[in-house]
C-alpha cells in the first residue's frame, strides 16, 4: 500500500513538474517563435529572436553607450540618445518593425490614425503589466482597467477641473515664490549675477508643489512621504535595467527589503493623513480644497449616490491614488520647465518675447490669477515646442489582450505596441526637415493647426486615458516660468552639458547650470 502512495505522489510531481516544464517552454520559445512568424508574415520586420533574452541585452547596451556621449550644445535631436535601441532599430529595419523585449515583441506604431485607434480603444489595448517591484512604487489608476478604470477616473476627475486648479493657484505661488527667493538671494550674494544649477530646484518646486497642493496644511509629511517615494524610484530604475522574468525584477535582496519597508512607511503616513482630514472634514473644520480633499469628497460623494461601498475607493486605493500623484505629476513637469529654460537660454529673443509678454500681461510683480496665465499665448507655444522637442515621457506601452486588428495589421494576443512620442515629434516626414530645430512659431495658431487635426503632437497621450492632471501641470510651469522671467534673465553656464537621458523620463544628465542675471 506504502509503495502504491509513494509511487502516485512520485507521478503527481513528475506531472506537476512536466506542466511547468512545457509552461516555461511555452513562455520561453514556442510562443515567441509563433508571435514572430505571425509577426513577419505581415511584412513587419526585427531581428531574430534569441532565447529569455530577446533584444535586452543590446538594448541595455545602446543605452550605456548612448549614456556616455554628450550632445553639442545646440543639437536638439534627441532620439539617438532617448531612443537609441529604436533609432537603430529603424535604420536597419525600416519604421515598420518590431523589437524583442525579453520573450515578447513590441511593434512600432508611428502611423497616426493606429496611435489614435490604441489610444481610444482602451479596452481592446491594456498596458503592461506592472511587475511586483512597480506595485510598490505606486499603483493607482495609471495601472487599472476597464471598470475599475472608469470608476477611478470618474472619483478623480472633478478634483482636477480647472475650477478646482484655480483654488490651488496660492499654494503654487508660494512655492514658486520661496523657489525665486532663493534664487534673488544667490545672485545678490554675488552682486548682479551668478551661475546656478537651477534642475535640483525645479525638482524641488515640483515636489513642493505636489506636497502643498495634494496634502494642504498636512504638506510637511506630504513632503516626507515623497522623499522616501523617491528613494523608491531609484531602485525601481536599477531594477527596470535587470532582466524581467514571470513576474519579477531582480533587486539584490537589501534594496527589495528597503523597497517593503518604504512601502508599510508610506501607507501608514498617508494613512494618518487621510484619517485626520476625514475626521476635520467630518468636524466641518476644513474645506475640501487640495486634491486629498476633493478625492475624499468626490468619493464620498459617488458612495453616497449608489448607496452602495463598491461605487468608491476602499482607503487603500485612495493612498495608491496619492501615491501616484507624486509619480506622474512630481518629474514630468519639473522635467518640462528645465528644457524649456535650456531652450529659452538658447534662444534669447524667444525668451525676450516671452518675457514682454508676461510683463504686458501682470506687470514686473503683482498676483498672477488664472485668467492673466490663460492668456499668455506665447509662453503657450513655447511650452508646446519644448514639450514637442523633449517630450518628459518619450513613449506609451500598450498590449494587445486577445486576437486585434490595427488598421492592416492582425495583431495576437500578448503583442506589445509602442508609441514612440519622441520619434513621431521628430520625424521629418510630418513636421518638416527642420523637424529637431526650435521653433515656437509652429504653434502660433495651436495645436490642431500645428498638427492638421493628426495624432502627431501627444506628450500627454490621449484618448479617455489622457493624461489628468495636464492642466494643473500647464498652469504650474506658466506660474513658475512668468514668475522667472519677471526677475531674471538667463543664459547657459560654460560648464552646462547638452546630455539629455531617459531616467523614466527625459532629464539632463549633468543638471543645467544656468547664469541668472537680476532684472
Ligand atoms: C508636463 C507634465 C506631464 C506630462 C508630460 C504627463 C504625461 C502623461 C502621459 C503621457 C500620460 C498617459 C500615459 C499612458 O497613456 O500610458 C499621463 C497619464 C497620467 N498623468 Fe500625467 N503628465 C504630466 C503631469 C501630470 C500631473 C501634474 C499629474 C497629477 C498631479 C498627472 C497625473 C497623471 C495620471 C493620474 C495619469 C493616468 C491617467 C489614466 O490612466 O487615466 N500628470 N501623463
Amino acid at each position: 500500500m506504502e509503495i502504491v502512495a509513494s509511487y502516485l505522489v512520485s507521478f503527481l510531481f513528475a506531472i506537476i513538474l512536466a506542466i511547468y516544464a512545457w509552461r516555461l517552454l511555452d513562455w520561453a520559445w514556442f510562443r515567441p517563435r509563433k508571435l514572430d512568424k505571425c509577426l513577419r508574415k505581415q511584412g513587419l520586420k526585427g531581428n531574430s529572436y534569441k532565447l529569455i533574452f530577446g533584444d535586452l541585452k543590446e538594448l541595455s547596451k545602446s543605452f550605456e553607450v548612448a549614456k556616455s556621449k554628450p550632445l553639442n550644445v545646440s543639437d536638439d535631436d534627441i532620439s539617438p540618445k532617448i531612443l537609441p535601441y529604436f533609432v537603430e532599430a529603424i535604420k536597419k529595419h525600416g519604421k515598420n518593425c518590431f523589437i524583442w523585449f525579453g520573450p515578447k515583441p513590441m511593434v512600432l506604431v508611428w502611423d497616426s490614425e493606429a496611435i489614435r485607434d490604441v489610444l481610444n480603444k482602451y479596452a481592446l489595448y491594456h498596458k503592461p503589466d506592472s511587475t511586483p517591484i512597480t506595485k510598490l512604487l505606486a499603483q493607482g489608476i495609471s495601472s487599472y482597467e476597464e471598470d475599475k478604470w472608469a470608476m477611478h477616473r470618474k472619483i478623480l476627475n472633478p478634483a482636477f477641473h480647472v475650477e478646482k486648479i484655480k483654488n490651488m493657484l496660492s499654494a503654487v505661488h508660494l512655492c514658486c515664490t520661496e523657489m525665486v527667493s532663493q534664487w534673488e538671494e544667490a545672485v545678490s550674494m554675488k552682486g548682479t549675477s551668478c551661475e546656478l544649477d537651477v534642475w535640483p530646484y525645479l525638482q524641488r518646486l515640483t515636489s513642493d508643489v505636489i506636497s502643498r497642493t495634494a496634502f494642504g496644511s498636512n504638506y510637511e509629511e506630504g513632503r516626507k512621504i515623497f522623499e522616501l517615494q523617491k528613494e523608491q524610484a531609484e531602485y525601481v530604475i536599477e531594477a527596470s535595467r535587470t532582466l524581467y522574468i514571470r513576474g519579477w525584477r531582480f533587486l539584490p535582496t537589501k534594496r527589495n527589503r528597503r523597497m517593503k519597508e518604504i512601502d508599510k512607511d508610506v501607507q501608514a503616513m498617508i494613512r494618518g493623513i487621510i484619517d485626520k482630514k476625514v475626521k476635520a472634514m467630518k468636524a466641518g473644520e476644513t474645506n475640501a480644497d487640495d486634491l486629498l480633499g476633493m478625492l475624499l469628497e468626490s468619493n464620498f460623494t459617488e458612495i453616497e449616490q449608489h448607496g452602495n461601498q463598491d461605487f468608491g475607493m476602499t482607503t487603500r486605493e485612495v493612498i495608491e491614488e496619492c501615491k501616484l500623484f507624486y509619480f506622474a505629476g512630481q518629474e514630468t513637469t519639473s522635467v518640462l520647465l528645465v528644457w524649456t529654460m535650456i531652450l529659452l537660454s538658447r534662444h534669447p529673443d524667444w525668451q525676450a518675447r516671452a518675457r514682454e509678454e508676461v510683463l504686458q500681461v501682470f506687470g514686473d510683480d503683482g498676483t498672477l490669477e488664472l485668467d492673466g496665465l490663460n492668456r499668455l499665448k506665447i509662453v503657450t507655444m513655447i511650452f508646446h515646442e519644448a514639450l514637442r522637442l523633449y517630450p518628459p515621457i518619450e513613449a506609451l506601452c500598450r498590449m494587445t489582450k486577445t486576437k486585434t486588428k490595427l488598421g492592416e495589421l492582425n495583431l495576437p494576443a500578448g503583442v506589445m505596441l509602442s508609441m514612440p512620442i519622441m520619434l513621431v515629434h521628430h520625424d521629418k516626414e510630418i513636421w518638416g526637415e527642420d523637424a529637431s530645430e526650435f521653433k515656437p512659431e509652429r504653434f502660433s495658431e495651436g495645436v490642431s493647426k500645428a498638427t492638421k487635426g493628426q495624432m502627431t503632437f501627444f506628450p500627454f497621450g490621449g484618448g479617455p486615458r489622457i493624461c489628468i492632471g495636464q492642466n494643473f501641470a500647464m498652469i504650474e510651469a506658466k506660474m513658475a516660468l512668468a514668475m522667472i522671467l519677471q526677475r531674471f534673465t538667463f543664459e547657459l553656464s560654460p560648464s552646462y552639458t547638452h546630455a539629455p537621458q531617459p531616467v523614466i523620463t527625459t532629464q539632463p544628465q549633468y543638471g543645467a547650470p544656468l547664469v541668472l542675471h537680476r532684472l
